[in-house]
C-alpha cells in the first residue's frame, strides 16, 4: 500500500535527483514536481489506493504554472519583470478583482430546496422526492387517474418541456404528494389546481414507474396533410398541451411511443416544447368519422377506374378560334429570332376549366380527383437540394379561371423564353393549315389519345366541342430533357398525378387579392369565357374567384410550396421568377417516396 513504499527511497528517484541539471532542491521546484510525478506514475500503474489522485493533482497544469511563477520569483528577485510582476500582484485593483473571483466563486447560484421531509415512510427506497423549479415554461408533462387503482400518475412527458429536461419525471411515475399535499383521492384537475398556484419550486414525491420506456425513436418529418385544431378536439388527453397545425405544416415528430398521442414541433418554430398531435391511425380515424357524417355527394369520386370519371362536357356556345384571334400573345421575340410558345391556345384552356355554367366539375382521371379526405394525414418528408446536373424540376400553376395563371406565365417565359417553356399539348382535333405538328399541338388519334390515358401518360385532359385536349408526361419530359425549365398550369385535382419522383413539381398556387383590389386591378382586363372573348370582368366573376380560391386552398392547400398573391402583375410575375429559382437551387421539403425508394409510381 502506499504507506508501506516511501517515495524518496526509490533508487530511480535517486538516479533522477543526482542529475547535474538539477540546480538546488530549494530552486528547482517543478523538477521536483516531476520527479515525483515519475516515481508516482510506477504506483498508478500498479492501481495503489489514492496515488491516482495525488498524481492528477501534482501533474494540475494550474499547480506547475503556480511553481514556475515561484522559481522565477526566486531566481531573479531582482530582474525588471519580476519586479513589475510583484508591483501587479500587490495592485489594490489586482487584489479587488481576485477578492471578487473568490467571492463569486464561493457562492451557491442553485435553487435553495425545502428540506426533505421527516416523514418517510418505511418503504423509503421505492421513492422519489422531486424538487423542479417552476418558471414562465410550463412543466410539460401531463397527469391522469389509473382507471383501476385510482392513483394520479404522470400520463406522458412532452419532450423538450422542464420536467423532460429535469430527467426527473417519467410517465408511469405514481404522484404521492405535491408540495406537501398528499394526492390520493385527488381528481387530476385539483393536482393541476394545486400545481397553477405553485411558484417557485415544486417538490413531488411519487414512486417510480419500475419499467420506464425505453424511447430508440429516430426523428420524422412529416407534411400534414389535414388541419387539427387540440381546443376543438375533446378527446384529446390534454388540450393545452397539443399542437395545432394546418394543412402542409411541416411536423417534426419527436416521440411515437404512445400508439394513439404522438408528440412533434413545427419545423418553423423547433426551439419550442413539443406538443401532442393525433397518431397517423388516430387522425385517419377522425378523418374517416367526418367523412362518414357529411351530407351524400354523388359528385365526389370514389371510383378507382378511370373511365368512370373523365371528361367534362362544354355547354355549347363556345368557339374554337385561331391563335390569331385569341387574346393571347403565343410568340416572344428573343435575340433576334421568334419563339413559339404552346399551352395558351383558347381551346385547350376551356377544355380543362371548370364550366362557368352550374354543371358540377369532373375533372381529368379519376386517381387525382380521388383525393378524398380519408387519405394519410400525414405525408413523410426529407429535405431534398436538387443537384445543378440534375434535370430540373417541374414548376406546377394553380389557380382559380380567371385570376391569371396564364398571364403570369406567359409573361414568366417572355423573361426567357429559351429556359423557360411550356408543355405542348395533345390533340384529337385536326390539325390547321397554319399549325404545325409539336408546335401549337402534338396532333393524335383518338385510340392513340386513349391508349395514352390508359396507360398513365397524361397528367390532365379533357373534351372540348368533341375533341380531346391533354397534357403529357411525355411533353414535359421533352421541355425538362433540353434542360429548361418546364412551366405548366394544372387544375388543382391533377397535382396527385404530377407529383412523382421523376417529375418532382414544385406547386405554385395563384391566389386572388382582395374584391376591392381587384375592382381596380382588374378594370382594363378581359377572360375567356365558353360564350364570349374578352369579357370584362363583373363582380359576381371575382367573387366567384374568390370563393374558388378559399375552396382550393382548403382542399389542396396541402400540397402548395409557395402562395403567390395576384395583385400588382410585376410584383406577382418577380415573386414566381424567385420562387422557380429557389425551387431549384435551395433545399425543399418533398416526399420521401420521391428520394428513397426506387419503386416510385
Ligand atoms: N395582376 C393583374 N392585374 C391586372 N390584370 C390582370 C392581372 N393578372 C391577370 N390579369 C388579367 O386578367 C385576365 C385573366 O387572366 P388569365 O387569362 O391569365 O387568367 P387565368 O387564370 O389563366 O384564367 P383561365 O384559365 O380561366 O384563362 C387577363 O386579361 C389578364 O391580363
Amino acid at each position: 500500500m502506499i504507506q508501506s513504499e516511501k517515495i524518496g527511497e526509490s533508487p530511480r528517484m535517486k538516479e533522477k535527483v543526482e542529475m547535474p541539471a538539477v540546480r538546488s532542491p530549494e530552486n528547482g521546484l517543478s523538477h521536483i514536481l516531476t520527479l515525483v510525478l515519475q516515481e508516482l506514475s510506477l504506483f498508478y500503474k500498479r492501481d495503489v489506493n489514492g496515488v491516482g489522485v495525488l498524481y492528477d493533482l501534482l501533474r494540475s497544469p494550474w499547480l506547475q504554472a503556480l511553481l514556475k511563477v515561484v522559481e522565477l520569483l526566486r531566481e531573479a528577485p531582482q530582474s525588471t519583470q519580476i519586479r513589475e510582476l510583484r508591483r501587479l500582484l500587490r495592485a489594490p485593483h489586482f487584489k479587488a478583482l481576485l477578492s471578487a473571483h473568490d467571492t463569486v466563486a464561493q457562492k451557491d447560484f442553485e435553487p435553495i430546496l425545502p428540506p426533505l421531509p421527516d416523514n418517510i415512510p418505511e418503504n423509503e427506497e421505492a421513492m422519489r422526492i422531486v424538487c423542479l423549479v417552476k418558471n414562465k415554461q410550463a412543466l410539460g408533462a401531463t397527469i391522469k387517474r389509473h382507471e383501476i387503482t385510482g392513483d394520479i400518475m404522470v400520463a406522458r412527458v412532452i419532450s423538450g418541456g422542464l420536467a423532460d429536461r429535469s430527467g426527473l419525471l417519467y410517465a408511469g411515475d405514481k404522484l404521492v404528494e405535491v408540495n406537501g399535499v398528499p394526492v390520493e383521492g385527488l381528481e387530476p384537475e385539483q393536482v393541476i389546481h394545486i400545481l397553477a398556484l405553485s411558484q417557485g419550486t415544486i417538490m413531488f414525491k411519487l414512486i417510480p414507474v419500475s419499467d420506464r420506456p425505453v424511447s430508440n425513436q429516430t426523428t420524422l418529418y412529416v407534411r400534414a396533410m389535414a388541419e387539427y385544431w387540440p381546443l376543438q378536439d375533446p378527446a384529446i388527453p390534454c388540450a393545452d398541451a397539443g399542437l395545432p397545425f394546418k394543412k402542409g405544416d411541416i411536423l417534426q415528430i419527436v416521440d411515437q411511443n404512445d400508439a394513439i398521442w404522438w408528440q412533434a414541433r413545427k419545423v418553423s418554430d423547433l426551439s419550442a416544447c413539443a406538443g401532442l398531435i393525433p397518431s397517423n391511425h388516430l387522425l385517419k380515424r377522425k378523418q374517416r368519422e367526418f367523412w362518414w357524417s357529411q351530407p351524400f355527394q354523388p359528385h365526389i369520386c370514389l371510383k378507382s377506374t378511370i373511365c368512370e370519371c373523365i371528361i367534362f362536357k362544354c355547354q355549347g356556345g363556345c368557339r374554337e378560334t385561331s391563335p390569331l384571334a385569341c387574346n393571347n400573345k403565343e410568340e416572344f421575340s428573343g435575340s433576334g429570332h421568334r419563339v413559339f410558345i404552346a399551352g395558351f391556345r383558347r381551346s385547350m384552356r376551356l377544355c380543362r376549366r371548370k364550366s362557368h355554367n352550374s354543371q358540377p366539375p369532373c375533372y381529368a382521371r379519376c386517381p387525382s380527383s380521388c383525393y378524398s379526405t380519408v387519405a394519410a394525414p400525414y405525408e413523410e418528408v426529407v429535405r431534398y437540394q436538387r443537384h445543378p446536373g440534375d434535370r430540373n424540376r417541374l414548376i406546377v400553376l394553380v389557380g382559380p379561371s380567371g385570376v391569371g395563371v396564364n398571364e403570369i406565365r406567359r409573361q414568366l417565359i417572355g423573361i426567357n423564353p429559351h429556359h423557360f417553356q411550356s408543355a405542348v399539348p395533345h390533340t384529337t382535333r385536326a390539325q390547321k393549315s397554319y399549325e404545325e405538328n409539336g408546335r401549337e399541338y402534338h396532333y393524335v388519334s383518338k385510340e392513340t389519345f386513349e391508349n395514352m390515358v390508359y396507360s398513365h401518360r397524361m397528367l390532365e385532359y379533357g373534351e372540348y366541342k368533341g375533341h380531346l385536349y391533354g397534357t403529357s408526361v411525355d411533353a414535359v419530359r421533352t421541355v425538362l430533357d433540353e434542360g429548361k425549365i418546364c412551366v405548366v398550369d394544372l387544375e388543382p385535382q391533377s397535382i396527385q398525378v404530377a407529383r412523382t419522383h421523376e417529375l418532382k413539381p414544385y406547386i405554385i398556387f395563384i391566389k386572388p387579392s382582395s374584391m376591392s383590389c381587384m375592382k381596380q386591378s382588374r378594370k382594363n382586363a378581359r377572360m375567356i369565357t365558353n360564350y364570349y372573348v374578352n369579357m370584362k370582368f363583373k363582380e359576381e366573376d371575382l367573387q366567384e374567384m374568390e370563393d374558388s380560391a378559399k375552396k382550393m386552398e382548403a382542399q389542396f392547400g396541402q400540397f402548395f410550396d409557395q402562395v403567390i398573391v395576384n395583385d400588382n402583375l410585376q410584383e406577382a410575375c418577380m415573386q414566381l421568377l424567385t420562387a422557380v429559382r429557389r425551387a431549384q437551387d435551395e433545399p425543399q421539403w418533398v416526399p420521401a417516396t420521391w428520394i428513397c425508394s426506387d419503386t416510385q409510381p
